[in-house]
């Protein structure tokens, strides 16, 4: 098998484009075909070694509660793997969103990483999936995600328990945008002391408070090896790390990637926006996810039941982080916005803002 340390042997970083699965947040989960061939084959063209295409939720995730894919990422997850010259095609999955069998499939599709993601304290739930990723073949990336809300040493623990169930590299997921600087590289350095000799380390940012690229900066000078990012941004909330800005700067800083510049910076430009709906804002909403820790993905569906109750989005976020939802907890947002809506009825304030 091909480890990531062979890349890093070559280059100082590995990068990871996520737009064809945290970008699907953004999309509500309606790539097209074609869109997936064309981002891609840019993507490819570029130099980034590895591509992750999945539905936003992970596999499994094409449903009621997050949303239905337009087009079954399994059909996606295959073309990209045709599609591709160069690249590696990723998929993400959340134990219980998706099974074992989705992975297997998956891997019948062409993909060759799994990166298995769990709330950043539940690292125990995914020990039978990275052993079923292993004996396939596959090499495995573990996320502990919305790691703003713990400590560095109750990461690394975590991370333990990813690194002794057979994954070869675990990221630190700020899923809210929410970590500054030295919270990325404290945390990133409590993984590396534990787990260092034997895995990997990763950084996968969100720009909710403007510092995707300076975190991955910061991750990346505290040991992480695999750094993520999207084109122009295309992920879920303000979206995720600029992948192009974030090539620019490290070839400004000496820090190989293997990635052209120029080439990502046109295939941001030229093929990943015209595929996105509108550009990922740094507005009022996504901003508050950062500031009150809120997951990244929850900003549309936020939007949707703030529209719908006539509450205020940002009010509706802020309680989200008050309450420290995790992931899977979308569907109480409508009990927030029931009870702002409630609230506001008996105080008679204005409820749109
Ligand atoms: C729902 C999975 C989630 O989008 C994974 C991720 O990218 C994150 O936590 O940031
Ligand atoms: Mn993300």
């Amino acid at each position: 098998m091909t480890l990531a340390r062979t890349y890093a042997e070559t280059q100082d970083l590995r990068l990871t484009d996520t737009s064809l699965r945290d970008g699907s947040h953004h999309k509500r989960h309606r790539f097209t075909a074609e869109e997936t061939r064309s981002i891609v084959s840019a993507l490819d063209g570029a130099g980034v070694p590895v591509i992750e295409v999945t539905h936003g939720d992970g596999l499994g995730g094409s449903s009621f509660n997050y949303g239905f894919s337009r087009t079954p990422e399994q059909e996606l997850i295959a073309l990209a793997a045709q599609t591709a010259t160069t690249a590696r095609i990723a998929v993400l999955m959340l134990p219980g969103v998706g099974i074992t069998d989705d992975i297997a499939i998956a891997q019948d599709n062409g993909a060759s990483i799994c990166r298995i993601a769990t709330h950043c304290t539940e690292a125990d739930v995914a020990v039978q999936h990275f052993g079923f990723a292993r004996d396939r073949g596959l090499e495995t990336v573990g996320f502990l995600m919305m790691a703003h809300s713990q400590p560095p040493e109750v990461l690394a623990k975590q991370a333990r328990i990813m690194v002794d169930a057979g994954c070869q590299c675990v990221y630190v997921v700020d899923s809210a945008g929410a970590l500054v600087l030295e919270q990325v590289s404290d945390r990133v350095a409590a993984i590396v002391a534990e787990v260092g000799r034997e895995a990997q380390v990763g950084f996968h940012g969100h720009e909710n408070l403007g510092v995707g690229v300076a975190n991955s900066v910061a991750a990346a000078r505290a040991g992480a090896v695999q750094i993520d990012g999207s084109a122009r941004r295309f992920g879920a909330g303000a979206g995720n790390t600029p992948l192009e800005a974030f090539v620019g700067v490290c070839d400004k800083l000496g820090i190989t990637t293997g990635v052209d510049f120029f080439a990502i910076a046109d295939a941001a430009e030229d093929v990943v926006r015209p595929a996105m709906p509108e550009e990922c804002l740094l507005d009022r909403s996504a901003l508050v996810m950062g500031y009150a820790g809120v997951y990244s993905s929850f900003l549309k569906h936020a939007a949707r039941q703030a529209e719908r109750y006539g509450v205020g989005e940002a009010e509706l976020l802020v309680r989200a982080g008050q309450r420290k939802l995790v992931g899977g907890q979308e569907d109480q947002l409508i009990d927030i916005a029931l009870e702002l809506q409630r609230e506001a009825g008996c105080s008679g304030a204005d409820r749109r803002h």
